[in-house]
């Protein structure tokens, strides 16, 4: 089924909006302005986190651009309240959405993405990057991040059988919207302009070339300098995204690009894993055992579907695979804090002995 959205969305909002404050171009809405009075707000400014790069990051705000040493646990996106003189983060305001993964490599901590966003362009194309299992894991890490997950599909121009991909990518969730998109085209900001207004802030996920910074430039009017500056040549000569940016572009709302995500690990996502799956764990609810394994058990409403037709094994692997990799991940997450929290006692034990 190929659905139309377009009967969602307003009429598109004009790419030079009018002059907006800069708080409100930068994202600043009521959920933050709320958590602070009028005086503190003078006191105390806000700045929204555009860039964090390894040691700084870059704050912007009203009559505020500068650079200052990282906090830890900062993400971009988020809003903090500077001290009075301007030389610190005084506080990080409550977020409204945090999206993060489980950091590939060694150390696999936990990696903070981005914070504060309120619409996620989930990007594939209309060819062998298309993968139902990936979109599941990007769909599950924006529901449990709290922000509205969209489908886009680039690249129609290039596929004959662009239908079928919409109608794969729009049978995961009733809960996403599906948008066949050519990002080299005029018509892609008007396409966007529901998601994309005034005061909002977006964000583009995707793999390595889908076109997340061609999407980006295609918002944003014209090609920033700053937007060149993020993207640097790959070994295979091509243009890639190196960082995280927040980008204000001319239509008052800004924009995320973020470098294509190879491994994509789920952690603490199980509210997140269970909104993309809802439609199982709704049929699960008819299993015979509440500890239903849909593997050996009788009675098992799953089985049944999967007997009956109605369902996709692949669809329930898919979802038992996800749960059991955010459970892994979840637990030992738990484990290693508790860990942390003993050693560090031991070494305060430690210390106190040796001050003695
Ligand atoms: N024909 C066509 N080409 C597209 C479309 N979208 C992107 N491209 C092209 O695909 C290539 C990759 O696009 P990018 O915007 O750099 O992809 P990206 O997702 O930002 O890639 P990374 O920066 O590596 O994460 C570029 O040559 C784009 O011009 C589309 O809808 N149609
Ligand atoms: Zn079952």
């Amino acid at each position: 089924m190929v659905r139309d959205y377009s009967t969602f969305l307003p009429p598109s909002t004009a790419m030079d909006a009018p002059a907006l404050p800069m708080l409100t171009r930068l994202g600043w809405q009521s959920f933050f302005a709320q958590q602070i009075d009028a005086d503190a707000l003078t006191r105390t400014p806000p700045a929204r986190v555009t860039r964090v790069n390894r040691t700084t990051v870059h704050l912007l705000g009203d009559g505020i651009d500068m650079v200052l040493p990282l906090v830890s646990d900062l993400a971009v996106g988020d809003w903090v309240l500077l001290e009075e003189d301007r030389a610190a983060v005084a506080e990080v305001l409550d977020r409204k959405s945090l999206i993060k993964r489980r950091a590939a490599g060694h150390d696999r901590q936990v990696q903070l993405i981005a914070a504060n966003i309120d619409t996620a362009f989930v990007v594939t194309s209309c060819n062998q990057d298309f993968n139902v299992a990936r979109l599941e894991r990007y769909l599950a890490l924006a529901f449990e991040a709290e922000v509205d997950p969209v489908i886009l599909l680039t690249k129609p121009d290039l596929s004959e059988d662009v239908a079928t991909f919409v109608a794969e990518a729009a049978a995961i969730s009733d809960m996403v919207p599906v948008l066949a998109v050519n990002a080299k085209s005029a018509e892609v900001a008007a396409q966007l302009a529901g998601w994309c207004k005034p005061g909002r802030t977006i964000a583009f996920l995707g793999s390595s070339g889908v076109g997340k910074s061609t999407l980006v430039n295609a918002l944003s009017g014209t090609l920033t300098a700053e937007t060149q500056g993020v993207r640097t040549g790959d070994d295979k000569g091509r243009h890639t995204t190196t960082r995280r940016e927040l980008h204000l572009v001319s239509g008052g709302f800004a924009v995320l690009d973020t470098p294509g995500m190879r491994e994509l690990q789920m952690t603490d996502a199980a509210d997140g894993i269970a909104d993309v799956f809802s439609d199982l764990a709704d049929l699960a609810g008819g299993c015979r055992f509440s500890d239903c394994s849909h593997t050996v058990e009788p009675g098992c409403a799953l089985k049944a579907g999967i007997a009956a037709g109605d369902l996709d094994p692949a669809r329930l692997e898919r979802w038992q695979k996800l749960v059991a990799e955010d459970a892994h991940n979840s637990a030992t997450l738990a484990e290693r804090k508790s860990r942390d929290k003993a050693l560090g006692k031991t070494i305060k034990g430690i210390q106190k002995k040796s001050r003695k």
